[in-house]
């Protein structure tokens, strides 16, 4: 029997599953806070709870763990641990290789060697950084069925060929990504959060809709324990894309014009805004009232962790409670969630749409309702805020004109014109921008600046 038999969970389960934490709770707790889809970098993990462990091949193991921090605030709704209440805390999920004689050219795949319990001796590295674990994982996914808690799907109408050659994706990202042959990308989520992960219900909902502006996912893998949740989606890579962040810092960069991209993005943005009302069900115009309270309460949760937000918190509420009075607008219905400049992919002459998660830290209830569609316009008006923001001197005037075009293509599209409903957008503008305020405290501070920069002209002149 080799080791890392050891692991296999027992019949009776529990057992089972604390003997291998033995090995590798301290090597995790040292890695975890330094990996950028790790969400509690601030606070120290007090507990870490295995929540279940499935061996996914030889050498490879299934993990999905409860970080807590005791004292800390929970970044999302946690799943019940086994063995009590953990603090709150988030979970995540973790491929992780186990050998006697690893590769030695691991490099950043490393965790540690374990020196206690059943694993003592043992190499411990990412098991998704490994070319050769990565390449087995496909073919894992490439077949439907089972592995203890793990369901493994698939689209027959788009199978998966043999032997494609994977590569990690290096953008630092919320989850994490593999390149495989240059055909598909597959997205492994991180924090993982009970029930269906948007960016697999919406693209498989919009292809149902025959909607092109985003891959259409071709396999994807879940959990039932200890709570179904969605663990990772295999879609087309659209090769030869580049973003939209790259492309608009290009076009700033060297003066060319970005308008025409920005136009056509407002179109792909109504497409898909069409395509999500006809594959989901809508509401009533947007019960302003509720969204205007929801954006205080957002922004004085902001303002009691980010201190320099507080003196514009007055000017700021006057954008929100102006909701109450203003025309209701279109609508709500599932949108984006999260849309910016980063979250767009121009291949060929089109625009495609990716990553349907929404705002990570907004609970998964909230990220899959009915929302007013003016949230994912504000969202892109704010990345051409921050993409002006790059370059010194600032270059308002490209954020305005890029605006108009964006605003003007969604309205030749959608039928009505976000230009044309300003109290709602300024309110939609301002929520996010608290939003990312938070966000870049969290994991950039040095670009907080741009953020705080329009907080201040949202909360002083309104525009
Ligand atoms: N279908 C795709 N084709 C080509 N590149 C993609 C595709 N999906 C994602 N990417 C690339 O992967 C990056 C990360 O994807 P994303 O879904 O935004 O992950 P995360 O949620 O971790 O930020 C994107 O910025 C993009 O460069
Ligand atoms: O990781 P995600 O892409 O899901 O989104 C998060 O990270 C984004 C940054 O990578 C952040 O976007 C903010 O910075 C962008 C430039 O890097 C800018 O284009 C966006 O407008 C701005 O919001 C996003 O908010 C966050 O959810």
């Amino acid at each position: 029997m080799t080791k890392t038999a050891y692991l296999r969970p027992s019949g009776s389960g529990r057992a089972g599953l604390t003997r291998p934490m033995a090995s590798l709770d301290g090597l995790l707790r040292a890695w975890l806070p330094g990996q950028r889809w790790f969400a509690g970098k601030d606070r120290p993990v007090t507990d870490l709870r295995l929540l279940s462990l499935t061996e996914l091949f030889p050498g490879c193991l299934h993990l999905l763990v409860h970080a807590g921090h005791a004292g800390g605030h929970s970044g999302h709704a946690g799943v019940p641990a086994p063995g009590g209440t953990p603090p709150p805390g988030d979970i995540y999920q973790l491929l992780l290789g186990i050998q006697e004689h690893p590769s030695p050219r691991l490099g950043r795949a490393l965790i540690g060697r374990a020196q206690d319990g059943p694993l003592a001796g043992l190499t411990v590295y990412d098991a998704l950084l490994d070319p050769r674990s990565a390449q087995l994982f496909l073919e894992r996914l490439r077949q439907p069925g089972s592995a203890g808690p793990l369901r493994f799907e698939t689209d027959r109408a788009q199978p998966v060929p043999a032997g494609l050659v994977p590569r990690v994706l290096d953008a630092e990202q919320s989850n994490s990504s593999l390149v495989y042959g240059d055909e598909f990308i597959l997205k492994v989520f991180r924090r993982i959060q009970p029930g269906v992960n948007p960016d697999l219900e919406v693209p498989v909902a919009l292809a149902g809709q025959g909607c092109a502006r985003v891959p259409a996912p071709v396999a994807w893998f879940r959990t039932t324990q200890p709570q179904p949740a969605t663990l990772g989606v295999l879609q087309p890579f659209l090769r030869d894309a580049s973003d939209g962040w790259t492309l608009a810092l290009h076009a700033l960069a060297t003066g060319t014009d970005f308008t025409t991209h920005a136009r056509e993005l407002g179109r792909a943005t109504a497409d898909v805004h069409l395509a999500l009302a006809a594959a989901f069900p809508t509401g009533a115009p947007g019960e302003n009232g509720r969204t205007a309270a929801a954006m205080a309460e957002r922004l004085d949760a902001a303002a009691h962790s980010v201190p320099a937000l507080r003196p514009f918190v007055p000017g700021l509420r006057g954008a929100f409670s102006a909701l109450t009075t203003c025309d209701p607008g279109p609508p709500a219905q599932r949108i984006h969630g999260d849309l910016h400049l980063g979250q767009v992919l121009r291949a060929g002459r089109e625009w495609f749409v990716i990553d349907f998660e929404g705002e990570p830290s907004r609970p998964l209830a909230e990220r899959r309702s009915a929302q007013s569609p003016v949230r994912d316009i504000a969202g892109m008006l704010r990345s051409f805020d921050y993409a002006a923001r790059q370059r010194r001197p600032w270059r308002p005037e490209w954020a305005r004109r890029c605006r108009e075009a964006f605003c003007a293509g969604y309205a030749a599209r959608a039928g009505w014109d976000p230009r044309k409903k300003h109290g709602l957008l300024r309110a939609y503008e301002t929520d996010r921008a608290v939003y990312e305020v938070i966000y870049e405290a969290r994991h950039r501070p040095d670009w907080l600046p741009v953020p705080m920069a329009a907080i201040e002209r949202l909360a002083v002149r309104g525009d």
